[in-house]
């Protein structure tokens, strides 16, 4: 347990409603005898006159106390439920950390303090970070789900099936004088090694879905110069993001707005128009797009419906990679059915044809590929990076051939990356970045 009681405002921006204080550590008690005229009895709310130390009234409020262990934290915790002024807040706040011991927390810290008390692992303050920062359904369920500590049981039950598999194993090494008994145990052994490294290769398979809906699918409207495609961004994100004009090679940067589809975060870009120029701006311009287009979920392939000459030089399908969506604009000056290429569907950013239909297709499209959001998949980079480094240690196919020994302990090390997960082994760089994500006060 740490020595310093921290102490934060954890609600919202001030003014507010309500504030709510948070105080946690030995000197939590301490503090509500101080200041609250007793420490309220454990979980119950408990209506208080907050003072200062000269005793003048600094609110009247409600006071909780939640003893360790049974609390957020883990340590003693007490709530101070306050009107949400900003004299008021800040006064509480000085007064508390006037007594000794007590000082104003540092961000994530009241959750770092979780994870050092064992009540939380890795993945679950992960899941709560993204929890905070969760704009989409989507977004949350996933988030919720993993706080819940969905990702956790997966991994600690990878865990406990390595740790039985080396058990084992060791088993053998004691009686590998008593016959060939050894054989058929490391068959054993090698059969769930292939079965947990095949959960895992599947799990593995899923980690773009996951990242999908952490950061958002990628949709990048992409075409010849003029075509409409920041008229077309405009018309999705419903509000003037991007310069349009008259002018070919308005766009040069890449410009993104946020969008939420049916629940699923999607980041909606627009790009330079595609041709040749002598126009060094203009180059890196165009560079960035097909940078974009290459690294897309989706690419909006857009021809101006009213003229689609300039599409022989910048095609509708120059993107090799991407899935793409062929989509003629401008079909508010369509030109004859026969003169025009071949297309999924034609809008119009002026008039607003086609464009609900063209958000429907990106909703599917993005709830096709994300997948169920509560499924249990890996969120992060780190997640992805993790499981594969075990993965290449339990699928080497030196294995089946090494003495026992080795096959433990290749299965020891690879519980170990597994470790890093849970955040059990080997984090210590890892945990400063992941819990100064979080804001003060949580
Ligand atoms: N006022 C307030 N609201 C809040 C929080 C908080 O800290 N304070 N939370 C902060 O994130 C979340 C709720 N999370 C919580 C999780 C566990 C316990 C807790 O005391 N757990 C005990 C006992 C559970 C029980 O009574 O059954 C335990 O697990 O041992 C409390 C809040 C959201 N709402
Ligand atoms: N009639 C009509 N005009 C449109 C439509 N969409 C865009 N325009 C016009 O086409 C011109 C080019 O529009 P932009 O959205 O700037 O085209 P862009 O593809 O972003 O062009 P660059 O950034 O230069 O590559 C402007 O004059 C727009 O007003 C449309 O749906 N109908
Ligand atoms: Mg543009």
């Amino acid at each position: 347990m740490e020595e310093d009681t921290i102490v934060a405002l954890s609600s919202g921006a001030l003014p507010a409603g309500i504030a709510v204080l948070r105080i946690s550590g030995p000197g939590a008690a301490p503090a509500m005898a101080a200041l609250a005229g007793g420490v309220p009895e454990p979980r119950r709310a408990s209506l208080r006159t907050f003072r200062d130390a000269s005793g003048g009234t600094i609110d009247c409020g409600l006071a909780l106390f939640f003893p360790a262990p049974h609390s957020v934290t883990g340590e003693d915790l007490a709530e101070w439920h306050l009107h949400g002024g900003r004299a008021v807040v800040a006064a509480a706040l000085g007064a508390l950390t006037a007594l000794p011991g007590l000082r104003l927390a540092e961000a994530g810290e009241f959750t770092r303090r979780a994870f050092d008390n064992g009540r939380i692992d890795l993945t679950e303050a992960e899941g709560l970070a993204d929890l905070l920062a969760a704009e989409t359904e989507g977004q949350r369920r996933q988030a919720v789900a993993q706080a819940g500590g969905a990702l956790r049981a997966l991994y600690e039950g990878w865990m406990r099936r390595l740790v039985r598999l080396r058990a084992l194993l060791e088993a053998e090494f004691d009686f590998s004088d008593e016959g060939d008994v050894g054989d058929d145990v490391a068959a054993g052994v090698i059969e769930g090694v292939a079965a947990l490294a095949g959960e895992m290769a599947v799990h593995l398979q899923s980690a773009r879905r996951g990242e999908i809906l952490r950061e958002g699918f990628r949709v990048v409207i992409a075409g010849p110069p003029n075509a409409g495609k920041s008229s077309l961004l405009n018309a999705l994100a419903r509000r003037d993001a991007a310069i349009v004009s008259a002018v070919p090679g308005t766009t040069r940067d890449v410009i993104e707005v946020s969008l939420d589809l049916g629940g699923v975060p999607v980041r909606l870009a627009d790009t330079a128009g595609l041709r040749a120029t002598s126009d060094t701006v203009e180059a890196i311009g165009i560079e960035r797009a097909r940078r974009a287009m290459a690294e897309a979920d989706l690419v909006i392939a857009l021809l101006d419906g009213s003229d689609t000459s300039p599409a022989t030089e910048a095609t509708h399908g120059e993107t090799a990679t991407s899935p793409v969506l062929c989509v003629l604009g401008k079909a508010d000056l369509l030109l004859p059915a026969a003169a025009l290429p071949a297309h999924d569907l034609a809008v119009s950013s002026a008039t607003g044809e086609g464009i609900e239909r063209l958000v429907a297709i990106l909703a599917a499209r993005a709830a096709e590929t994300v997948g169920d959001p509560a499924a249990v998949l890996p969120a992060r980079l780190r997640h992805r990076e993790i499981v594969a480094d075990a993965l290449g240690l339990l699928t080497d196919p030196a294995l089946s051939r090494l003495p026992p020994e080795l096959v433990a302990e290749a299965l020891r090390r690879a519980g170990d990356r597994l470790g890093a997960l849970t955040g059990r082994v080997g984090v210590e760089d890892l945990l400063d970045v992941i819990f100064s994500e979080f804001c003060i006060g949580k």
